[in-house]
């Protein structure tokens, strides 16, 4: 988490099962709206989705975009592009993108997906997840969580021992 993104109160942690579950969604709603001659993902959240939903809508062209924020690099503040699109990928639809297919595992504040967006502005970008905030950004989701919340991916995480309820901290 960064000072973007302050420690958030709630957590919505998420299986293999239930991402897998919920990609797949995100794959149905995408196959009506269209058919898609590239995915552009964005690394590396977007990797896992856009494998899943490259395999449901048969697309075998998938690029990868790298935006990382500026602080894990130098100082805190801004994104930067660590890697951009393929020239091939952006002259798709005449230079603007249509047709492609932008994939990120969620939208957060929307400042990731603003900069790709202004790379690929009549692409399609699609997340798994969605705060308020980025919504806007977004074309096509599966499940929106509040502003305060925040996604734990089955990536990051690990299998720990749990204390019994009886010796928690609560009642
Ligand atoms: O809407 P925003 O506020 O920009 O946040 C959303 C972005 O943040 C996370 O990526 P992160 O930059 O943490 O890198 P990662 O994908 O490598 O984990 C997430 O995967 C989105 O790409
Ligand atoms: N894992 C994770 N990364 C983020 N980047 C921005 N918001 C989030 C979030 O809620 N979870
Ligand atoms: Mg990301």
């Amino acid at each position: 988490m960064s000072d973007e993104h302050p420690p958030q109160p709630k957590a919505f942690p998420v299986s293999w099962d239930q991402f897998h579950r919920d990609a797949r969604a995100l794959a149905w709603r995408l196959s009506g709206q269209g058919e898609w001659e590239a995915i552009v993902c964005i690394t590396r959240g977007g990797l896992v989705p856009a494998a899943i939903v490259a395999r449901e809508l048969g697309i075998r062209v998938i690029e990868t975009v790298g935006v990382a924020s500026y602080h894990e690099y130098k100082e805190q503040g801004s994104l930067v592009v660590l890697k951009g699109v393929d020239p091939k990928i952006t002259a798709l639809g005449g230079g603007e993108g249509k047709g492609v297919l932008i994939i990120d595992d969620l939208v957060d504040t929307g400042s990731t997906a603003r900069i790709v967006r202004e790379m690929l502005p009549k692409a399609h970008f699609a997340t798994v997840y969605a705060k308020p905030k980025g919504r806007p950004l977004v074309d096509t989701f599966i499940t929106e969580v509040s502003q305060d919340t925040w996604i734990y991916f089955p990536w990051d995480m690990g299998l720990t021992f749990q204390p019994p309820i009886s010796k928690g901290t609560l009642g």
